[in-house]
């Protein structure tokens, strides 16, 4: 008699990022991760922005719509879509999981962004074991997780404005910032307070959670002693599985269209002698005198460039400058660039970056030097650590034209800064040094035993953290 073999169905990761580019990069990266250790990674989004992804579901990674109550013609703002994913996100993504069970499937596990934290609860109330994600820096986690000591030192008003002004710093390890510079102080006062209370309630709902994978390689500092300082009971174990670009060039999913012509032009350029500028996807137009600055000292120093500049932000160019720099072949202005395959070509010389932290690890990963223009959140603290930390670039002052041409030209200059960046290279991304895949494994040994137990495993390389709670009083 042959007997029938039950097909064996791959355990299903459900991934939930907040839906921007910089932060569905980084969780498409952590599916990868999760596909090449024999699970499916399934990565939902709302419905709105699902439907103008370029790229591809495939058998490996699929991608699904959640409804969100956005119409066709709205294009939400941060608040706005934090607002639509709270209302829908629980009972679409509890929906999604009793779909999956319904067709024989398994999920192992629900990783949540953190900015995305509504699905949270709603992973937990179907008894999923669940992982936060950090996409971006475990130092500027270690900000927000420092809001109640913060609030407890005096350091902030209650609604999240510092009581004081001038440069801190949390820890010795820690890079100096300005009070100005902590990562919800993003624009008006009345944003600025909403922010603040939005990351207030993440923390709250993260201390719910067993892990916490971050984006950040584990010696990104010596910051591992603070937080067992730092420690309290039942917060998330902070897992560094970054960097978690590492993985080669794979054609991501994107929000915008790629625009490959510009590699064509970028094989006639010299070695070493292009300049790179873009402001990732998720700032605002920096405004219309800066964009024209930025373009008068591109073109008085006589580099060629490639520069990510969507039509909203043309407003303040000079007049013939698209004209001239197309005419003269002096470089390209495009909506949406290959950017990986940039930063990887050996003609380009330095990156001009607004300091997005994927931006900054895919810099690290093809050796490029940085010069920063910091524009809002997370970017400040990035940048502190590019240019103090590891001293792999510079920060522009200003972006008066003098200030950017100099700006430029002390990069490329600057031959120490090239054998400083191949160490750092060497250090967090070389393959024998895969730190961060190996912590990778260990939170999967710990995944398959949460199904049995719940006890997680204390690990040399787990680092506690800080979180919120009213009674945590802990003091650095
Ligand atoms: O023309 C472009 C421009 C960008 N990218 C890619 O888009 C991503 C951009 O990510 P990032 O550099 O982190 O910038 P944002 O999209 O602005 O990211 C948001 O999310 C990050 C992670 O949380 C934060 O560090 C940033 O401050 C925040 O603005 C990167 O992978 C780039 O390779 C392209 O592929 N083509």
């Amino acid at each position: 008699m042959v007997r029938e073999m039950k097909e064996v169905k791959k355990p299903i990761v459900i991934l939930v990022p907040y839906p921007a580019q910089g932060h569905v990069t980084p969780m498409q990266n952590l599916g990868w991760a999760f596909a090449a250790q024999g699970f499916h990674p399934l990565i939902v989004l709302p419905r709105s922005i699902h439907r103008q992804l370029h790229g591809e579901s495939s058998e490996e990674m699929r991608w699904v719509g959640l409804g969100d109550g956005v119409g066709q013609e709205e294009s939400p703002d941060f608040f706005a879509m934090e607002s639509a994913m709270e209302k829908s996100m629980g009972s679409e993504l509890e929906g999604l999981i009793e779909k999956v069970r319904g067709e024989g499937d398994e999920v192992a596990c629900v990783v949540v962004d953190l900015l995305a934290s509504s699905a949270i609860e709603p992973a937990h109330r179907r008894g999923i074991p669940t992982a936060g994600f950090w996409p971006a820096m475990f130092a500027t986690y270690l900000f927000i997780a420092s809001i109640p000591l913060m609030l407890h030192r005096r350091l902030l008003s209650h609604t999240g404005l510092p009581q004081r002004e001038g440069k801190f710093s949390l820890h010795p390890e820690l890079p100096v910032i300005s009070t100005e510079d902590l990562p919800w102080l993003v624009g008006t006062e009345a944003a600025r307070k909403a922010r603040f209370k939005f990351w207030k309630r993440t923390l709250e709902r993260s201390s719910a959670l067993k892990w916490l994978l971050v984006n950040s390689f584990p010696d990104e500092s010596k910051l591992e002693l603070a937080n067992r300082k730092l420690s309290s009971e039942g917060c998330p174990r902070v897992l560094p599985i970054g960097p978690i670009c590492r993985n080669g060039i794979r054609r991501s999913v994107s929000f915008w269209e790629e625009d490959l012509s510009c590699l064509k032009w970028l094989e006639k350029q010299k070695t070493k002698s292009v300049v790179y500028i873009s402001f990732g996807s998720w700032v605002s137009p920096i405004g219309e005198a800066k964009v024209r600055n930025l373009a008068v000292a591109l073109e008085a120093s006589g580099r060629p460039f490639i520069w990510v500049l969507r039509s909203s932000w043309r407003e303040g160019l000079p007049n013939g400058f698209l004209e001239r720099v197309e005419k003269e072949e002096r470089g390209r202005v495009v909506n949406w660039a290959p950017q990986k395959q940039i930063l990887q070509h050996n003609s380009v010389a330095c990156y001009i970056t607004h300091c997005g932290w994927n931006s900054i690890l895919e810099a690290l990963q093809f050796e490029k030097k940085l010069v920063c223009y910091p524009v809002a959140g997370d970017q400040f603290v990035n940048c502190a650590f590019v240019v103090e930390v590891w001293r792999v670039g510079l920060k522009l002052n200003g972006v008066e034209a003098k200030d950017v041409e100099e700006g430029i030209a002390r990069v490329i200059e600057d031959e120490e800064m090239d054998g400083r960046l191949k160490t750092l290279n060497q250090r967090i991304m070389a393959g024998n040094n895969n730190t961060g895949a190996f912590i990778f494994k260990t939170f999967l040994k710990d995944l398959k035993r949460a199904s049995s137990t719940t006890a997680v495993t204390q690990d040399a390389t787990q680092i506690n953290i800080p979180c919120y709670s009213p009674n945590n009083k802990n003091v650095l």
